[in-house]
Order: C-alpha cells, then sequence, then structure tokens
C-alpha cells in the first residue's frame, strides 16, 4: 500500500547528503521537516525551514544529548498504527502528529573502538541510546512509517517517491525496516563485543561465553573455491587498518575467493619484515620471499626462490612499488595474478598496466602504510560450529632463542634463521624451509611426515641447499630430518624444540658440526 510523506524526523550523526536529501522532500514533496540540535542546525544553516523536536516534545535535550528523543510525542507519532481508531483517537486527544519518515543514522561507536587508544568514557558516550530505539519502533510500524538508516538509501528512496508522486511503496517500506533491523543488530553486535572485551580484561577470560559475530558484505563473489561453490566477501564493520578488507583495488579483474585468501597470506607475510620485502604465494603458501636493500632486488630474489611455481603466483610488497621493480616484474616470461602494496609509484603503475601481456588482467591493490600486526581472532568454521583462537602475532623473540648444540652459529646465520623462522610461520604444515641469506631456495609445506616436507625443500633448493640455513615450524621429532638436511649441506638449523627425542636430533648437529637453536615457540598451521 502506499504511503505519502507528510512529516519527517531527522537525527542524524553522519550527515553525509543530509541536505540535498531533506530539500527534495521540503521543496518537492512538502515534507514537514523536524530534527535533533546539530541536524537541525545543519539543515537551517542551508536554509531550509525545520522544527526542532524540542518544539515536538516540549522539552528540551537534556543530559548532554542522552535524551533528546525519548519522548512519548515521538514514540507515540511513530508506533501508532494507522489502521486502528483508537490509536489514532490517542494521538488527536495528546495532539500528537504522526511521523511518517525517520531518518536516523548511530553515533559512530564502530569507528570510534576502532581508533586506538580510545578510552572507556569515550567508547561508552558513543552508544547511541534514542537513535536505535526510533529506528526500532519506525522499523516495526513499517506498514505506516518509513525509516533510513543510511545515506546510501537516500537515492533510492528519491527515486521511489518519484515513481509514486511523493509517497512510499509498501515493499520500499519493508526492504528499509529489515536494513533498519540489520543495522541495529549490527551496531548491538560491535557494543557487546566490546563490552565482552572489557569484562574480558577483568575476567581474563580469553573467549566468550556466546559469540556474536556481524559482518558486512563488502562483495559477492563469482564463486568459491571452486566454481560450483557460491561465495561472497564479507568484512568487519569499522575495520580501518591495513589488510586485504580494506585494500583499494586500483586496477584488474575482479578479485576471485582464491585471490582474496592468497593476499591475504602474502600481505600477512610481507609486513613481517622490516628491510624491503617481496613474497610470491601460490596455493596460500610462500614459494618465494626475500628482502634486500631495494625493492627490485628483493623481487628478484623472491622470484628466483622458485620461479617455476611463482608463474601465476600473487605478489605482495611492503613498499611503494617503484619503477625499477615493476619493469623487473613486467619483464620476460613472468606472469602474475595478483599485486598488492602500500601503494604503486604513478609511473610503476603505469610499467604494470601496459608493459606485460598479462596487463589488462593482473589485480593491482593499494592497502596503505603497512603498520602494526593482523588483529582480532582467527575463525575457522568446522561442520556444526566454530572454532575461534587468538592469531598467531607476537610470540617470537630471538633474543631468547637457546643454542643447543655444541657448534655457536655465526651472526650472519642467526640473520637467515630469523628470516627463514619468519617465512616458516606462514607456511602450512608440516613446514620446513631453506634459506640463504635473506632469500628463500626451498619450501616443504603441508606435508604429512615433517621428513617429506624437508625432502621437498632440499629438492625444491637444488644446489642451493649448498650452505642454506633451515626453519621448521614444530620440534623434529626423529633425528632423520637432521639426517637429511645435514647430508644436502645445510649448515644451522631452528626449531622449537620440545620433543621427547630432542637429544637424538641434538647429538646428530652435533655430529655434523651444525648449529641448532630452539625458539620454544611453534607455529603450526593447519
Ligand atoms: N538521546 C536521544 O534521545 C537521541 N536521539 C537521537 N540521538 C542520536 O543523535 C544523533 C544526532 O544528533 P544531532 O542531531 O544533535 O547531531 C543521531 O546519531 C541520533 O541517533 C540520540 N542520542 C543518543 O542516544
Amino acid at each position: 500500500m502506499l504511503r505519502p510523506i507528510r512529516r519527517a524526523l531527522f537525527s542524524v550523526s553522519d550527515k553525509t547528503g543530509l541536505v540535498d536529501f531533506a530539500r527534495v522532500l521540503a521543496i518537492k514533496y512538502n515534507v514537514e521537516l523536524i530534527a535533533t540540535g546539530g541536524t537541525m542546525r545543519a539543515l537551517a544553516d542551508a536554509g531550509l525551514a525545520v522544527k526542532d523536536v524540542a518544539d515536538l516534545t516540549g522539552f528540551p535535550e537534556i543530559l548532554d544529548g542522552r535524551v533528546k528523543t525519548l519522548h512519548p510525542a515521538v514514540f507515540a507519532g511513530l508506533l501508532a498504527k494507522r489502521d486502528k481508531p483508537e490509536h489514532m483517537t490517542t494521538l488527536a486527544e495528546h495532539n500528537l502528529p504522526e511521523i511518517d519518515l525517520v531518518v536516523c543514522n548511530l553515533y559512530p561507536f564502530e569507528q570510534t573502538v576502532a581508533k586506538s587508544g580510545v578510552t572507556v568514557p569515550q567508547a561508552i558516550e558513543n552508544i547511541d541510546i534514542g537513535g536505535p530505539c526510533m529506528i526500532r519502533a519506525a522499523a516495526k510500524n513499517f506498514e505506516a512509517v518509513s525509516v533510513l538508516v543510511d545515506p546510501k538509501q537516500y537515492t533510492p528512496f528519491l527515486d521511489v517517491l518519484a515513481q509514486n508522486g511523493g509517497s512510499v511503496t509498501r515493499l520500499m517500506r519493508l526492504t528499509s525496516a529489515k536494513e533498519a533491523f540489520a543495522r541495529i543488530q549490527q551496531y548491538d553486535t560491535a557494543i557487546a563485543g566490546y563490552f565482552d572485551g572489557l569484562h574480558h580484561g577483568d575476567t581474563g577470560d580469553a573467549q566468550p561465553d556466546v559469540l556474536q559475530v556481524s559482518l558486512i558484505r563488502k562483495q559477492t563473489l563469482r564463486y568459491g573455491e571452486n566454481p560450483h561453490q557460491t561465495a561472497a566477501f564479507y568484512t568487519e564493520p569499522g575495520v580501518a587498518r591495513p589488510c586485504v578488507a580494506t585494500a583499494q583495488q586500483l586496477h584488474g579483474k575482479e578479485l576471485s575467493y582464491n585471490n582474496i585468501l592468497d593476499l591475504d597470506s602474502a600481505l600477512n607475510l610481507a609486513r613481517e619484515f622490516a628491510d624491503p620485502a617481496a613474497v610470491v604465494i601460490k596455493h596460500n603458501n610462500p614459494c618465494g620471499a626475500a628482502t634486500a636493500p631495494t625493492l627490485a632486488d628483493a623481487f628478484a630474489h623472491a622470484w628466483e626462490g622458485d620461479p617455476l611455481s611463482a608463474f601465476g603466483g600473487i605478489l605482495a610488497f611492503n613498499r611503494t612499488v617503484d619503477p625499477a621493480t615493476a619493469d623487473a616484474l613486467a619483464t620476460g616470461q613472468r606472469f602474475v595474478e595478483c599485486i598488492i602494496a602500500p601503494d604503486f609509484d604513478a609511473d610503476a603503475f603505469e610499467i604494470l598496466i601496459t608493459k606485460p601481456t598479462w596487463k589488462k588482467n593482473v589485480r593491482l591493490l593499494k592497502v596503505g602504510p603497512l603498520f602494526g600486526s593482523p588483529q582480532g581472532t582467527d575463525y575457522r568454521r568446522v561442520d556444526g560450529g566454530l572454532l575461534v583462537q587468538a592469531r598467531d602475532v607476537g610470540a617470537d623473540d630471538p633474543a631468547a632463542w637457546r643454542v643447543v648444540t655444541k657448534t655457536e652459529p655465526t651472526d650472519a646465520q642467526r640473520a637467515a634463521l630469523w628470516f627463514a623462522w619468519l617465512v616458516c610461520k606462514h607456511v602450512k604444515s608440516n613446514a620446513i624451509v631453506l634459506a640463504q641469506g635473506t632469500q628463500i631456495v626451498g619450501v616443504g609445506a603441508g606435508q604429512m611426515s615433517r621428513v617429506d616436507s624437508t625432502q621437498i625443500a632440499i629438492k625444491k633448493a637444488g644446489e642451493r641447499v649448498k650452505g642454506a640455513v633451515l626453519a621448521s615450524d614444530a620440534f623434529f621429532p626423529f633425528a632423520d630430518n637432521v639426517e637429511a638436511a645435514a647430508a644436502a649441506g645445510v649448515v644451522a638449523m631452528v626449531q622449537p624444540g620440545g620433543s621427547q627425542r630432542d637429544q637424538e636430533s641434538i647429538d646428530a648437529c652435533d655430529r655434523h658440526g651444525i648449529p641448532m637453536l630452539f625458539t620454544g615457540v611453534r607455529h603450526f598451521r593447519h
């Protein structure tokens, strides 16, 4: 059923598009505008006739804005059933006007708590009370009342008014009511999550009793891991940190499900390093990674890690891509699917979109300056549930590593072991990584037996295994890994330690005169 809009109540924190929208309502459709303090001033400053909500309620805004619209004059006008005579009589008896449209967006709670260093009082003051109440009331009475909770809804709403002579269709009201309740749920989930964090801080409890997750669909994907699987990409509301969810795609084909997974892995590895770094990911595992004084050298060394596997790979850099790096990338038979970096120098961008044969398709993503580690909680779906854990960040301290062999590593070996260890953390278990300096030369990933991973890494390294260092994401259960690595020419090793047979591996290293260090930290990645 069509409903005309005669009176609209505005109360918005985000004033984007407000004036233009309200102007059309007032001028074209003769809608009476009512608004709360700041919103009213914005409308009045733009020359629109607008009534203060305090004139409607007969009550001033009090308690620093904690109470402004929480009044029967507002809620009766929203909740009265227009088809119930008793309700309409009650409105008339109390001289309460019907409100046909609520335009309300909420205090920016999500954005506030996403900022670093926000205090509890700042977070609390950004919990909107009156707004959600109005939104709920209007949405509940959607048979008569319309509600808009996001500036993005203004244009489609005006389109419906234009198509229906200033009236709103039932479908539009129903759609906006659905969106209103979804927004309230999302808002409350963010607040509940914040309080949960506060509560954990006080109780030491690591995970919530009830897990509420509210995510926003950023993109519908063409398909999932395989073409017969439907898929979409959902992101956390208010997320602002540099990550794949906030990255801006500057060029190329639409991202696929597998691209997003690989980009996330690539970026999370690249950001581990302070020096210019390049990372090549294939099927969620690094096949090349390197740091060097220049990004172009880092790229060349990363690609050399395993050029066969790098073909069609996903690349991440921890510095702005410069022309020298872009040139190297665009030269020869190389082919890459996606590149993610803090930024692309204008000339580098031009090279990448004009020079290589794959220029049209390559997806270029700018993520902005990298800082901090990936945040939040790790989720993993299992049938009938969700596994939740803290992220694997911040556990490593090379100063706390223990040399367990008679032979001490050289400084150069220590530096190479640290590099290999950081890469190893991002390889699927069982993970074995071989490095020469700060260049990966062999990776053994995802094998069911550790010694198989070692053999694969050695095979991948070829001649470069001679003089390489080795990192293992978990302890050596037997001395067979040490024997295989030593026979191939590995010169130093790092592993967590903690096996009942540690001594066998230590003895094997001592027999070969190879230094081995224990990290005391494991990095399984299943
Ligand atoms: N307290 C209330 O009665 C109340 N009513 C509406 N608000 C919010 O006040 C904001 C708009 O305020 P202003 O128009 O003063 O800029 C909106 O985000 C709206 O959701 C309220 N604020 C907080 O609860």
